[in-house]
This record gives C-alpha cells, structure tokens and sequence, in this order.
C-alpha cells in the first residue's frame, strides 16, 4: 500500500482509493479516520491509496459520497465502483452567483471529478461533472463550455476540444473550474498561477511574482513573536475565489495562520503573522500596492500585546491559513442586503473614552451574551447589553430594545473589531431611522491597544472574547463573569467537548475537570460513548497495521491456545488478549528488562505465555500469575506445563486477586517490575492502592492496566433502545452491564490522573492500555 500527500495528482492508478480530508474538529477526526484505516486495511493488497495530508476530513471521492455515507463495513464494495485504468482528476468550484441561483450547499461547492481513460475527453469531463453536482440537473442539459481563466477576461482560454484538455491536464498546477452563467452557460476551469508562468493554447497567462520586499528563505516553522491582528472591509468583489487564490499566493509565503473570510461584500480577516513578516505584511496592504487592490490602505487592527513564539506553539490561535469564500462575511440572517452607505459615524477611541461619559447616551453592546459576560465598557449613559445568542438576533433585539426611544437620541455602539457594529449601525440609520448613530473603529481591540499606548484607565472592565482559539484577551484583570455551573467567579471559557453540542460557556476550572470538559453530565456521557466508539475504530486500524514479530515455537503454542479458549470459552475468548496486545506486552517486557512480572486475571493464559516468552530463562525471571476461574486456570495451567523450553517459569495461583495480593505481601514477596492489571475492572481500584500502598511494584516498574478505554457494546445497546424482539432483556442487560463497566473504568482513570504519586500514559490499543509509574521512584 502507498500513501502519499496529495500535490497535484493527475492521473489515478487503477483501483485507486482516492481520499480527501479537510478541517474537522479532533473527535470526529479520530472516527473518520478510523473509517479511512477501514478501508485502507481492507483494500490493502488490492491497490494504492492517495490522501490529502493538509486537510482532515476523510472523503470519499471515487463514489462521489462524503465519509458520513460510506460505512467501514462495506469499503470493499465501493472500491468495486472504481473506474478501472488511469483517470484524471480536476478540482471544480461552483461560482457564488450560481450556487446561489442553484441553491447549492456551501460544503457542495467544490469536489474533485475523475475522468476515466488515458486521454481525458471534453465530454466525459462534462459527463462527470455533472453526475458530481447534483444541482447542475436543474439546468437540464443545457449545454456547457469549458474556458480556461487567468483572472483578466482577455486571457481566458476556452477549452473546444479534447486536444486543448488534454494540454490542461498535462500541466502541472490543480485545475479550478468554474461555471458562469454570464457567459452564457459555460463551465469556467481556473487555475492558480505559478509564479514561473504557463502557456496554454499559444497564450501566455498572466503570472504572479512575490514582491521584492518579502523576507528571504522565510521558514514555515514559526519561531518568531506573533502579532495578532484582523482586518476587514466592505467592498464589492466579483470573483471571490480569484481573490482567495491570490491572498493564498501572497501570505502563504509569509507563514501567516488565521482565518480570511471573502463574500461578494467583502473580507473579513483574523490573521497570526510573524513579526518578522511584518513588514512585508504591512506593505503588501499599502494604500499604493498593486498586490491585492481592493483591500489596498485598508486598517490592520493590531491586537495591543503580541504572542511569544512559544505562547503560540503552547495554544496556537490559530494552526493553519484557512481562506473561504462565504455568502456573507458578517453572517446577518437578513434577506434584503443592508445600506452600507450609511454607517454612522466612526469614532477614534480617544472620541469614543469621551463618549463614554455622555449621561444621556445609549451604549449598545452588539456582541453575543458571552461575550458581554466577559468583559464590557463602563459608561455614565444607559448602557444595556443585548444580549443576543447569536448576531442574527441583533436585529429583533434591537428594534425591542429602542422601540420608545426617540430617534435624534444619541446611540454608542461598539463590538470586537467593529465589523458587527458597521451593519448594526447601517440597520439603525437606514431601517430604525436613527440619527445620531456613533460606532467604535476598530473595536474593543483598537481601543484596548490605544489605552495601552497613552496608558488610559480602560473604561472596559475584564476580558474581550476572540474569534480564534484562545477565545479571551484579557484587557484588565477584573473578572466579571460566572461559572454556568457553579455560579463561582470564573474568566474560563472554552467550548463543550462533547462534538454535537460544542456550546460556548463560561465555566470554571474546577466544573470542567468534573465534567471532563462538558457543559453537562449529559454531554459528559455522550462523550464517554464516542470515545468509547473512536476506540473501536482506532483498535480496527491498528490491529490491521501491527507487524508482530514471528512466534517462532511461541507462535504454534499460542494458536493453539488461542483456539482452545475458542472452543472452551465462546462467548468469553475475545477477552484473551491476543497478537496485538501480546506483542505490545512482550515489548514492554523487553523495554523494561523485566525480571519478576505480575499478571492479575489469567484467563486461559495468553499473556501469560507472551511475558514468559519474552523474558526467556534465568535464575531470577519469573511470572506469577491469577486467576480465579477453575475453568480457565485449569486450561492455562495445561498450557503452561506445555510451554517450558526458553521461556521464564510461571507460577499460577487459583483464587480472588485480593486475597493473592494480600499473601504475596505477607510472604514479602520482592516487588515486581511488570503488573499487568486484567481482571475484574470495578475492582481496578482497590487493586491499584493495595499495590501502591503495599509498593508490590518496584521504583522504576511499571503498572499496565488493561481495558482503560472499555466501551459498550454499541449495537447491542442500540438494540436495546430499539427493543429488538430477538435480543429483548438479554441485549438491556448486556447494555446495562457494559455501561457500568464503562463507569467503573473511567471513574479509575480519574482515580489514577488525581493520584500524585504516579504519572500516566494511555495508549489506545485494543481497547485502552494505561502505563502507570512512580512519578518519584
Ligand atoms: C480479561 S480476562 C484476562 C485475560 C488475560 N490476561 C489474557 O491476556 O488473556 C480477566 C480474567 O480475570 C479473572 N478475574 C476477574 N476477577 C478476578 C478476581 N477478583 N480474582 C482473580 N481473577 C479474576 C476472570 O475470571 C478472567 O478470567
């Protein structure tokens, strides 16, 4: 199998998987991924692999169906839908004006088309596209044209023949292609210019060069202090994507990180840039450069204090340069679009601290309620918040808010950065009919910046909210806000962990570590739960992936034994702990040089016989191990009167782990180097203080706890829910038993992170293996 980043990748080999990934948070990364591994383990020896390595998002692209369609269990049924022999692969882009008249989902805008055969044809290109855009049916047939755009109409190419696509496809650049309604029903293919310069058709295209002024060999890897800063402006851009594409080619090289934003009204911007690219930064938006025209003399609004190198690889604000087109760059939730050209005025903040103190004035804050909670301005006038949830309710809250105030009556209005308040303020004038309608420049992060360089008591009291990953600046220290849990004083914010819900709230230290960073013991649960299931998926990848090493003689006795605990123990073998875990153990074993290993929970003996394998013969070597199960002892110990020839002798006690432990202690048994913790798992805990309190396990030993990662048994439990006649009670109880379990183990992982006296590693093989140690030995 071949993985490989996806540059430009034109032709497709024969059953090729092809896989796209974009952003994602963490956990449905962790399940998507594990859809990915499904698969790739699955078609392994049938072909080769190519994925995305900058983006996240598993896509299937082959089907033309997205991860959330294609279930790990049938990968080998769409990988029969391949189209056999090369194909060639373009990007297409949907163009905003006819997304919008298709009514075409954001996530819907782009993909990748394959075309099949050696040569790719004009037809089948069109064929494929359409099949890919399910909306394009709406145009029923008509015809489409293929042109080929530089940015600057009068270079735009159009592709007539197979010949001219043929030349396309052999370039090496990614292909955009774009439909124009305009252009009477064509399909525009855009590409991004290099700066060496392409021909294409005996027309040069007009190529992109990096200004002089940038910085030299300018490293990716950011190792100087960030300035944070944001920027935006309201102005008409016709060609989103062309736009992006060249803030992509320009700030790419500057490694600046954040978030652009570019809608048909304009951009709006929260970006990271390193302070040695600065400069060129600042430079490349001067009034007089000709990089980037429409937002040429626009405002960069600095953030007052800069991030060290190292508070920025600590909690990056953000971890990539993502620049998307929108609909809107303020989403507003109004139909008709607002008057910008009547905005208020814009205060300096040096107008706006005098403002302030204007008793007959309304102060309107039109950020979110978390926001406000946060942090605010304190002013002499009537100031309320808003209040709202989100912006689109700025506009009720508004007109209820103002409904009896006069309208020549003065009226403050200020926001982060001050692109919410150019909309409120444009809503007030032309739709509330508000006169006197002043706004902050520049936010709350201009005016914090200028209080700091005139060294201003800051009328705003606590905390700014922000649109990357730290989620606050602090502005003063006061804190103003309260735990949503508790009801404590609290300047925390973060998002709830579990993905469905990902609420914002404010909530205190103490509150999240209960709630393992939920928002509720809801939230709480149904994180255990997908945690529970990226497991599953994660043990499926790598039980596919591990090479073990060869058993040699170990490997036959250990089949057999294997199939002995089949027979014998049907419906209990999977708790054996099989290849995978069996090479892990031996590893540790070896790593640690272990000579005295304890095992509670034998079984029918597997791990047993991997410790003993691994540690070969000696005077001292030994593996003392417990079970309490006369079936399974009796097995294992059959095994193990097998299996002397190069492996560490072993010691079986039959009889309850407490009660064994109890007697290895009274005997004054040396302490062990290896524990290997497996048996009952709402015992964990009892079994972990009486080691370390007993000091059963030796300074530099080490404690591996099995089934710290335990999950339910998820179809079943879903069967149950669904009152599955043929499993009916058994399956609740099944349900009901594993949820415990689960319980039990997660409430030892607490145990074991509160513990002072041990660090610990999770390692999520199979289903979950903790390595304890002492944290001073
Ligand atoms: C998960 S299995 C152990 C698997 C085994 N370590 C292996 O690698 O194949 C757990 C075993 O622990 C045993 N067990 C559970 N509670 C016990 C207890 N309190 N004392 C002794 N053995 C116990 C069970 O009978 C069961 O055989």
């Amino acid at each position: 199998m071949l993985l490989r980043g996806f540059t430009p990748v034109r032709t497709v080999p024969s059953r090729a998987l092809f896989v796209q990934t974009s952003r994602c948070t963490r956990l449905r990364e962790g399940l998507q991924w594990g859809r990915f591994a499904a698969a790739a383990a699955a078609a392994a020896t049938r072909g080769t692999f190519w994925y995305g390595e900058r983006t996240r998002r598993v896509v299937w692209r082959l089907c033309g169906q997205t991860s959330d369609q294609v279930r790990a269990a049938e990968p080998q049924q769409h990988l029969e839908k391949q189209p056999s022999g090369p194909s060639w692969v373009f990007r297409v882009y949907l163009a905003p004006e006819l997304r919008a008249a298709l009514r075409v989902a954001s996530s819907e805008r782009k993909g990748r088309v394959f075309v099949p055969g050696a040569e790719p044809k004009l037809d089948e290109l069109h064929a494929v596209i359409r099949e890919r855009f399910v909306a394009l049916k709406k145009l029923h047939g008509t015809p489409l044209r293929v042109v080929l755009v530089s940015g600057k109409p009068d270079s735009n190419a159009v592709i007539d023949s197979d010949a001219r696509l043929k030349e396309t496809s052999q370039m090496q650049v990614p292909l955009y292609l774009r439909f124009d309604p305009q252009l009477d029903p064509s399909l525009i293919e855009q590409f991004r210019q290099r700066p060496r310069g392409i021909r294409f058709g005996g027309t040069t295209l007009q190529t992109r060069q990096l200004p002089p002024f940038y910085p030299m060999n300018k490293s990716s890897v950011l190792t100087d202090d960030i300035q944070m800063l944001s920027f935006y402006r309201f102005v008409s851009i016709s060609e989103p994507e062309e736009l992006a594409s060249r803030l992509r080619f320009y700030l790419k090289p500057l490694a600046v990180r954040g978030r652009i934003y570019i809608a048909t009204e304009g951009v709006n911007a929260q970006v990271a840039v390193p302070v040695s690219s600065l400069d060129a930064f600042q430079q490349l938006f001067a009034p007089d450069a000709p990089h980037l025209t429409e937002l040429a003399g626009i405002y960069l609004n600095m953030d007052p204090y800069r991030l060290s190198a190292a508070q920025f690889a600590e909690q990056p604000p953000f971890r990539n340069l993502h620049i998307r087109c929108r609909r809107k760059i303020v989403a507003d939730g109004l139909k008709e679009p607002l008057d910008l050209a009547q905005v208020g005025r814009e205060l300096s903040p040096a107008e706006w601290q005098k403002a302030l103190e204007d008793p007959h004035a309304i102060l309107l804050d039109v950020r979110n309620d978390y926001e406000t909670q946060l942090g605010t301005f304190q002013s002499a006038g009537d100031a309320r918040p808003l209040n709202t949830r989100t912006y689109r309710e700025t506009w009720k809250a508004l007109e209820e808010r103002l409904a009896n105030e006069p309208r020549d009556r003065r009226v403050l209005t200020f926001c982060t950065g001050g692109i919410r308040c150019v909309k409120a303020a444009a809503y007030l004038q032309s739709r509330l009919g508000f006169q006197r309608v002043e706004r902050l420049g520049g936010g709350i992060v201009s005016y914090a910046a200028e209080a700091k360089r005139h060294g201003w008591e800051p009328k705003f009291k606590g905390s700014v909210y922000v649109f990357d990953e730290r989620l606050k600046a602090p502005v003063t220290n006061d804190v103003l806000s309260r735990c949503e849990t508790c009801g404590g004083p609290t300047q925390d914010i973060l998002h709830c962990a579990h993905v469905p819900c990902h609420r914002r709230l404010i909530q205190c230290p103490n509150c999240r570590h209960r709630l393992s960073g939920c928002c509720s013991s809801e939230c709480q649960r149904g994180l255990e739960l997908a945690l529970a299931s990226a497991t599953n998926e994660l043990h499926w990848y790598t039980q596919s992936m591990n090479r073990t090493a060869p058993w040699g003689t170990e490997a036959s006795i250990l089949k057999e034994l294997a199939a002995e605990t089949y027979r014998s123990f049907p419906q209990a073998a999977h708790m054996m702990s099989g290849p995978v875990q069996g090479a892990l153990l031996q590893a540790v074993a070896r790593l640690s040089r272990a000579q005295r290993v304890l095992e509670i929970g034998t079984f029918t003996g597997y791990a047993t016989l991997c410790f003993a394998g691994a540690m070969g013969p000696n005077n001292v070597n030994q593996v003392v191990t417990v079970e309490r199960d006369p079936e399974s002892a009796d097995i294992a110990e059959h095994f193990f009167q097998r299996a002397t020839e190069g492996m560490a002798p072993i010691r079986l006690y039959r009889g309850a782990a407490l009660d064994v432990l109890q007697l290895l202690w009274e005997h004054e048994e040396p302490p062990f180097d290896l524990i290997y913790l497996d048996a009952d798992k709402r015992q964990y805990i009892a079994y972990y203080e009486f080691i370390l309190e007993r000091r059963l396990l030796a300074p530099h030993g080490a404690l591996l706890v099995d089934n710290v990662l335990f999950r339910p048994l998820y179809g079943k439990q879903r069967h149950a829910d669904l009152e599955d006649v043929e499993l009916g009670d058994r399956a609740e109880r099944i349900a009901l038993r594993s949820t415990k379990l689960m319980q039990a183990v997660h409430e030892f992982n607490k145990h074991v992170q509160e513990d002072a006296r041990v660090t610990q590693v999770i390692l999520p093989i199979r289903d979950g293996v903790s390595i304890i140690q002492w944290s001073k030995p």
